[in-house]
């Protein structure tokens, strides 16, 4: 049995922003951090979900200035690091330098898995103020181990000091997880860890994330009651529960992991994540996991069907930024709709 040890990051009070539209409070962050730093989460990652800079009318709101979260959770945590997500174009090396003086102390790049360049001048910003890097390849299914593997090489030499395979759409399964990122731990040695982000969107979320660590992995990332996006994150008491079973250390006492999900994160969600129609069709057509909210708001706007919307943006491999390009599509199906008649039917 391998006594290895893993680092785990918290994603709830980020990617669960796309699943609460982008509305926590400070209240809502000091009962998460909270708990999760008495069960022993080492790394707690907060943000808007599309990372700083993503409050604006393409992505959604924020219901409060994200430094004021991040600086919430700074002050809750007496052990946990606080992580910070920011995409290139969305967020700027300024918001670095914010998320930086407000003491976040882990700095989380994600890029499109095929645009690892955009993320250089942002490792080196964030290595400057002495912020721990994290680099993320979103969309990871979309390309081949040796393709990641050099985008990955790309994050490591501008600084990056952990490269994620990130499965967006949660549409990868087992030894395709563990392929990359056997791929990217041949490819990085010694120069940075390799880590993983997982969603449930084919109910895979544990699964890959063990096959993910037999496969290398240093860090995987997880939500607490799976509150992320599209059928949620790899739910993180379940996974700290298999660790153990397997004797992979993460440090999480899961009783206490257990009772924060059940006790103090469930209630703070609108609606529990899960895996319906729309997010399986989110993993079986390799659909960006943030899109659900859009999509189902959009579906109920232009009254044509979710799964649709999605399916076609799976079709038109459209990736985070394009959410834009969903309007076009349940327009589309709505105009395809009138044209059939009123025996047409939303599904
Ligand atoms: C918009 C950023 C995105 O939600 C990052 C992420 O968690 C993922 O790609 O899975
Ligand atoms: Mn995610």
């Amino acid at each position: 049995m391998s006594s290895r040890s893993i680092r785990i990051t918290d994603s709830s009070l980020r990617d669960g922003s796309h699943a609460k539209r982008h509305q926590f409070s400070v209240n809502d962050v000091r009962k998460i951090v909270h708990a999760l730093d008495q069960s022993g989460v080492p790394v707690i990652e907060v943000a808007h979900g599309d990372g700083l800079g993503g409050s604006s009318f393409n992505y959604g709101f924020s219901a409060t200035p994200e430094l004021d979260l991040i600086r919430t959770a700074v002050e809750t945590a007496e052990r946990a690091k606080i992580a910070f997500l920011m995409l290139p174009g969305v967020g700027t090396k300024d918001d670095i330098k914010a998320a930086y003086d407000n003491g976040a102390a882990i700095c989380r790049i994600a890029t499109h898995c095929t645009e690892a360049d955009t993320s250089v001048q942002h490792f080196g910003a964030a290595r400057e103020l002495g912020l721990e890097t994290v680099g993320f390849l979103m969309m990871s299914h979309t390309q081949p181990p040796e393709k990641l593997a050099g985008q990955a090489r790309t994050m490591a030499d501008a600084g990056c000091q952990c490269v994620y395979v990130v499965d967006s759409a949660g549409a990868l399964i087992l030894e395709q997880t563990s392929d990359r990122v056997a791929a990217l731990v041949a490819e990085l040695g010694a120069d940075a860890q390799v880590g993983f982000h997982g969603h449930e969107n084919l109910g895979l979320g544990v699964a890959n994330s063990i096959a993910a660590v037999r496969a290398g992995a240093a860090q995987i990332d997880g939500s607490v009651r799976r509150f992320g996006a599209g059928a949620g994150n790899t739910p993180l008491e379940a996974f700290a529960a298999v660790c153990e079973k397997l004797g992979i250390l993460t440090g999480i006492d899961v009783f206490a992991i257990a009772d924060a999900a059940e006790d103090i994160v469930l209630p703070i969600m609108d609606e529990e994540c899960r895996l319906g129609r729309m997010e399986l069709m989110m993993g079986y057509a390799g659909v960006y996991s943030s899109f659900l909210k859009h999509a189902d708001s959009l579906a109920d706007r232009y009254g044509v069907s979710g799964s649709e919307i999605l399916v076609e943006a799976g079709r038109r491999a459209l990736i985070g930024g394009a959410e834009d390009q969903l309007i076009e599509i349940a327009v589309g199906l709505s105009e395809q709709r009138s044209s059939a008649g009123p025996a047409a039917m939303k599904g």
